[in-house]
């Protein structure tokens, strides 16, 4: 007989299981004797787990089934989590994440693909020049920061060679926060580091930008010994620059996490619903109250522009309109 059984069913909605009723020490999850720790590399089926004052190789437990673990997840590790040459742990829990990066998640892709979890920042990197700067894809990468709730941060390098103040001028409507950086790839001195710095204080910090824009050069500058690879030669081993495409995280003095995405220049945003765009623009949001239902805000029907006409959304109005749009476009746009 169930302890329920007193119970009037429509009083109180407990269905009595027989796993409900077993002895409550039984429900303990497995494995309580768990130590946590994050993962900040993964290499061909090995993770590199950090503990309080030492990092731990570790493979994942079977019982994990085909649960993904990547760089940035809180995980619960047994067996020999000591940190020696041949101590191999085993990853048997993975915590709840409080956000993730994905690369793609395409209808057509049944592959989870997180590359990041857990992180709080997207620092988007783009040289001014050398190579050019490329507007659609820092737009393409804002709308997946702001998909995944991440707070964009934009780091303009090589500003020795050209001026920011176009790019500065196209991004200023959406609030985007902005450093602008110069630095001697051979001293790592410049100018900017220490302001990228405050930046990541105390959070995970996702760095992604395109080949040759100086985001290895900026990270060793961060991370003193980072040692990542810079164009040509990797001055620590002497040979070419290392085709590692797996991310990693860098711990950065002072507090704070980079995590480096070799490899990763894009982001696929089929995934991204337009409609979540306009949480990003509280200005305009009210506005869109007054739009017909399902308005993708890029429409002629849509209310936005005479909200913005009226000026209700404040002299950087109409900018800020247009950069939505121009966001809501990237989407659908390779770039
Ligand atoms: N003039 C100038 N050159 C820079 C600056 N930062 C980096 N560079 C140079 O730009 C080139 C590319 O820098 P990297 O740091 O290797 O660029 P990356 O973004 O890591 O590129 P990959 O290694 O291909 O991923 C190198 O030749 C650097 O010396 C800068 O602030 N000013
Ligand atoms: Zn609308």
């Amino acid at each position: 007989m169930s302890r329920y059984d007193h119970l009037d069913e429509s009083a109180v909605r407990v269905r009595p299981s027989r796993r409900g009723s077993r002895p409550r020490t039984k429900e303990r999850p497995a494995h309580d004797d768990a130590v946590e720790g994050l993962v900040i590399g993964v290499d061909r089926g090995r993770y590199t787990v950090r503990l309080d004052e030492r990092s731990a190789t570790a493979m994942r437990a079977r019982e994990l089934g085909r649960k993904s673990i990547v760089v940035g997840d809180h995980v619960g590790l047994v067996g020999d989590t000591s940190g020696g040459p041949d101590a191999l742990a085993r990853i048997v829990r993975v915590l709840p994440r409080s956000s993730v990066l994905r690369r793609s998640a395409d209808d057509s892709d049944r592959v989870e693909r997180v590359i990041v979890a857990n992180a709080d920042q997207m620092v988007i990197v783009t040289a001014l020049t050398n190579p050019e700067p490329r507007p659609r894809m820092i737009d393409r990468c804002l709308v997946a920061a702001y998909d995944a709730g991440l707070t964009p941060l934009l780091v303009l390098t090589k500003s020795d060679l050209a001026s920011p103040d176009h790019l500065l001028g196209i991004y200023a409507p959406l609030n985007v926060p902005a450093v602008v950086t110069s630095l001697d790839p051979d001293t790592g001195l410049g100018a900017g580091v220490e302001e990228v710095l405050e930046h990541l204080l105390g959070k995970v910090s996702v760095f992604v930008g395109h080949s040759g824009v100086g985001k290895s050069t900026l990270v060793n500058a961060l991370v003193p010994d980072a040692h990542r690879a810079t164009g040509g030669v990797n001055v620590v081993t002497g040979r070419g620059r290392h085709t590692s495409t797996s991310a990693v995280a860098l711990e950065v003095p002072g507090g704070g996490w980079v995590v480096d995405t070799p490899g990763v220049r894009s982001f696929g945003l089929g995934h991204v619903d337009p409609s979540t765009f306009i949480e990003h623009f509280p200005d305009l949001a009210q506005g869109a109250a007054k739009c017909p239902r399902g308005c993708s805000h890029d429409e002629e029907e849509c209310a936005l522009d005479a909200w913005v006409a009226a000026g209700h959304a404040g002299p950087s109005g109409a900018a800020r309109l247009e950069s939505l749009r121009r966001l809501l476009r990237s989407r659908t746009s390779d770039s």
